[in-house]
This record gives C-alpha cells, sequence and structure tokens, in this order.
C-alpha cells in the first residue's frame, strides 16, 4: 500500500511520517531539503531559479515513485512518501506562475514534463492532507529554524494554502484523509497521535476489505 502525506510547508509531514513509520513498520521516503542544491538560491531569488527548483523537485519525486513500484511489485511492505509529485504541480509549479514568478513558456514546459512523468505513476491509495493555518505553519518554520525558510512570506504561505484547499476539494484521485492540525502536537502529545492512528486504522481496514 501506498500512503502520502501532503500539506503546507511547516504543516508537520516529515514529524508525522517518521511517526507513522515507526508505528506501522512502513518504509519512509523523505524530502531531501538538506542535499537540494536549488532551494536556499530559491528562496534569495525565486524568480531566477523557480525553473530548476521545479524540475528538481519533478524528478526526485519521479525517483520515488518508482521506488513505489519496485516495492509495490517485489515486497510486502507499505510505504508513506512525505509530499507528493501532484503538489509539486498544482501548487507550487502553479502558485510560482500565478504570481508571476515562472514565466507561461517556462511553466508550460514543466507541465508538459510533469504530464509525461505522470502517465507513468500512480496515485497514492491513502493521501493525508494536514491541514494547517498560517499561525500554526509560522510557529513550526520558525522552531525548526532553517535560515533561508526565513525569506518566506505570509503571502506565498496563505496563496499555497488557497492552491491546497482547491486541490483537496477537487481531489479524485484516491482515498483522502484531511486532518485538521492546528490544535494537534503529536510530537508531544501521545494523545493525539493516537487519535490519528485510530483514522488511518479506519481507512487501512476499509482498504483491506475492498482489496481481499
Ligand atoms: N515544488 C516545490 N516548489 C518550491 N518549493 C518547494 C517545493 N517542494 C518543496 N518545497 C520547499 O522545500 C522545503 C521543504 O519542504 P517542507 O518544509 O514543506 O517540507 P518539510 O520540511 O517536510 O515540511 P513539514 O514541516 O511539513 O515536515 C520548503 O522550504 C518548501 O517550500
Amino acid at each position: 500500500m501506498h500512503i502520502a502525506i501532503t500539506g503546507n510547508i511547516g504543516a508537520g509531514k516529515t514529524t508525522l511520517a517518521s511517526l507513522l513509520a515507526r508505528h506501522y513498520n512502513w518504509e519512509v521516503l523523505y524530502e531531501a531539503v538538506d542535499d537540494n542544491p536549488y532551494l536556499a538560491d530559491f528562496y534569495n531569488d525565486m524568480r531566477r531559479w523557480a525553473f530548476n527548483l521545479q524540475i528538481y523537485f519533478l524528478n526526485s519525486r519521479f525517483a520515488q515513485m518508482r521506488r513505489v513500484l519496485t516495492v509495490a511489485k517485489e515486497d510486502h511492505r507499505s510505504i508513506i512518501q512525505d509530499r507528493t509529485i501532484y503538489e509539486d504541480a498544482s501548487i507550487f509549479a502553479r502558485n510560482l506562475h500565478q504570481i508571476g514568478t515562472l514565466s507561461d513558456r517556462d511553466y508550460q514546459t514543466y507541465r508538459n514534463v510533469f504530464e509525461n512523468m505522470i502517465s507513468l505513476v500512480h496515485p497514492p491509495d491513502l493521501m493525508i492532507y494536514l491541514r494547517a493555518d498560517l499561525p500554526k505553519l509560522r510557529r513550526q518554520i520558525r522552531k525548526r529554524g532553517r535560515s533561508f525558510e526565513k525569506a518566506i512570506s505570509d503571502d506565498y504561505l496563505e496563496s499555497l494554502n488557497k492552491l491546497y484547499e482547491e486541490f483537496v476539494r477537487t481531489y479524485r484521485s484516491g482515498e483522502l484523509l484531511i486532518i485538521d492540525v492546528n490544535q494537534l502536537d503529536y510530537h508531544e502529545r501521545p494523545d493525539d497521535f493516537t487519535m490519528i492512528t485510530q483514522l488511518i486504522d479506519e481507512r487501512l481496514i476499509k482498504f483491506a476489505s475492498r482489496n481481499t
């Protein structure tokens, strides 16, 4: 089974992915931030680096999807992914185009590459969306203290949030679980984590009964 966590910058995807991987013994695929050769430059000069960064993310997410396919074929272990290829295209790249940071021609090229890639992969069996408002995102971004993320504006986070909401409202490619994380702290409060695993267990039971 392929599970994916989706949500804005600082929503808490990485923490939840690692807690769930440990709890369910799932393989976990993280979004590599430290090794990303463009991210810091991108936050410094978005217009210059937007296309490079989008291509980099698209490729790394596509490589993850290939890993998902391999695991599905060879292994009986489930796999959890921290952010999906769908968000890169429907949220991040789209937003950069909308705000004029990505030109029409670069966006069109990006979309063409994305469409070709997407024809070769499958959406996750379960998508978990972490819904978080601006103050929560801000708190978590501040807490983890990545220096280049200081440049992220409220407007940028808000417009990403709008696109996230539209994305989940129209998402029909698989099972979707929406978790409002504004009042949750599953890292520090075991009860919050248990509440989440109960919601996931219900979906896993549903999935298993459909596939037997
Ligand atoms: N397609 C993309 N376009 C632009 N920036 C992106 C894209 N995908 C990820 N990023 C950036 O990569 C960095 C890492 O992503 P993010 O912070 O969302 O992941 P995370 O650290 O796993 O978040 P979380 O707090 O939910 O665990 C962020 O600064 C984010 O803006």
